[in-house]
């Protein structure tokens, strides 16, 4: 109709890159995708329109567009894209995190929200974090005593897959379910298969072919395979009458299964509980790890910011070793270093991907139905207008400011915002906590021999969460007036 065209004539489109048949920009996205896009926002604004192959995908850069998208406009653009990947890890979308928004994903939530995620499950699983944080504590000691760095990103790994595995699974690994080295491969594996990126994703039919001829479809099929035989044998462990310890997040689920709960239109299945247990798995585990590292990668670079918030603990700690919940909350500093290093290194600094419902405007610019959303996190924690000199690592810039992480600030959204917020924030903000706490508050932290603070890099691990390249190698030094 004529009042339509009219409509069209009158929208306008944000401003894109020239980009080439077929591919369209997808050249222009180099191996650190964030990085890529913050360039190009420069050059072309706050919100701008990729072709990536086929595919329409608008990305905000700013905090004002962030705030447009996550909340005047986050009905409209709340759903997740169908991706390879992530359907075949999520037995068709099942889970949480690519369900697409509908009754099923909004019940989902709740419910994994009240039974999983919440506060009093925060509070339960407090002495498994106690047991696994002593553990690394003894370890640390032992390196400490032989005066040998530590690989730091390993460190923090182990202690959050250990946390969680415990909590989840109720398993460990010096018992005799799995090791931990082929339970590590079998994680990353299936995170590089999440984040992959799949040609059939952007080049409709042709990019099967291609996904076929590199071999990503094989992969991808076996770390599927791999990743269900793992859940079989948790929940077959589960269904022995004999299992012993408090009440983990598969018996939860298994309990639900039983009850036949319906959540929207599906009845829990089994599919339906392994794709819960692996948005724990893949989620969980990878995001407050790196955020632990890249914070002690920054306090290596920074000194005067590691005694400072070593100060902080050890003057409010006294002579007590053993960290409380309740003493974190007294660690105003921490806190503002751990902001400081999500602003800095976001663990998943594009977000994940965003589906438009219905039209909508940003900037006055039109937004259209099935256009693909990211919100690049990464580039407005550098964002000049709104930090200054954002290149620094300043805690102090927290210090008269109300701005956190819980999705209400859009200068600061490492748990992103709106409906898709991490459902997980509590969690995983006192999993960081109380991690780099104990690291913090037993030890000293010295670079190994021959090595200078300007030594240390921040080159980042490509990834749907990025994590820092190069290992960090620190040598403890146990702290003596504490009693152990
Ligand atoms: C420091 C720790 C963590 C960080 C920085 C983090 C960050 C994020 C981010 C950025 C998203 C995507 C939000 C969006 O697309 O707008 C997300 C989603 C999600 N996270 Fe977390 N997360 C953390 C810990 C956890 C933990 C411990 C769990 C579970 C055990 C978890 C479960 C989830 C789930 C299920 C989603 C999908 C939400 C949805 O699509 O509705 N996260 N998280």
């Amino acid at each position: 109709s004529i009042e339509y065209k009219n409509r069209r004539l009158h929208q306008r489109r944000p401003p894109s890159p020239p980009g080439f048949p077929i591919i369209g920009n997808l050249h222009q996205i180099g191996e650190l995708p964030h990085q890529s896009l913050w360039r190009l926002s420069k050059k072309y604004g706050p919100v701008m329109l990729l072709k990536l192959g086929k595919v329409p995908t608008v990305i905000v850069s700013t905090s004002e567009t962030a705030r447009q998208a996550l909340k005047i406009h986050d009905l409209h653009c709340c759903s997740r894209p169908g991706l390879a990947g992530p359907r075949d890890l999520s037995y068709n979308y099942l889970d949480i995190a690519f369900s697409p928004y509908d009754d099923y994903w909004k019940e989902l939530r709740k419910l994994a929200a009240q039974e999983l995620f919440s506060t009093k499950q925060v509070h339960a699983i407090q002495p498994i974090k106690e047991e696994e944080v002593k553990k690394l504590i003894d370890s640390i000691t032992e390196s400490a005593s032989l005066k040998t760095p530590i690989n730091l990103n390993k460190t923090c790994l182990a202690l959050t897959v250990s946390v969680i595995c415990k909590a989840a699974f109720s398993v460990s690994f010096e018992g005799t379910v799995l090791n931990s080295d082929s339970f590590n491969k079998l994680v990353r594996e299936a995170l590089e298969m999440l984040g992959s990126f799949s040609a059939s994703d952007f080049i409709p039919c042709f990019g099967r072919i291609i996904d076929w001829f590199t071999g990503l479809q094989g992969r991808r099929e076996k770390s599927v395979r791999d990743l269900d035989a793992f859940y079989e044998q948790m929940i077959d462990l589960h269904k022995q009458e004999n299992k012993q310890g408090s009440e983990d997040f598969v018996d939860l689920l298994l309990k639900l299964e039983k009850e036949e709960a319906v959540l929207g239109n599906d009845k829990l299945t089994r599919n339906h509980i392994k794709a819960i247990l692996m948005n724990v798995l893949l989620a969980g585990i990878d995001t407050s790890a790196i955020t632990m590292t890249w914070a002690m990668t920054e306090l290596a670079r920074n000194p005067r910011v590691m005694k400072k918030v070593q100060s902080e603990i050890r003057n409010h700690m006294g002579s007590r070793s053993t960290i409380t919940l309740d003493d974190t909350d007294h660690f105003k500093y921490l806190k503002m270093v751990i902001k400081e290093t999500w602003r800095l290194h976001p663990t998943t600094p594009i977000l994940l991907p965003r589906e438009v419902m219905s039209e909508f405007e940003i900037n006055g610019y039109t937004i259209p139905v099935k256009t693909r959303l990211h919100v690049n996190v990464w580039a407005i924690g550098r964002d000049p207008d709104t930090w200054k000199d954002p290149e620094v690592f300043l805690p102090e810039r927290f210090v008269d400011s109300d701005i956190d992480a819980k999705g209400q600030h859009f200068e600061l959204l490492p748990f992103g915002g709106g409906r898709r917020i991490c459902p997980a924030i509590y969690m995983g903000t006192t999993m960081v906590e109380f991690g780099l706490a104990n690291m913090l508050h037993r030890f000293d932290w010295e670079l190994p021999e021959g090595m200078k603070v300007e030594d240390i890099d921040i080159e980042e691990a490509p990834g749907l969460t990025v994590n820092k390249k190069n290992e960090l190698l620190l040598v403890p030094v146990a702290v003596k007036y504490i009693d152990h």
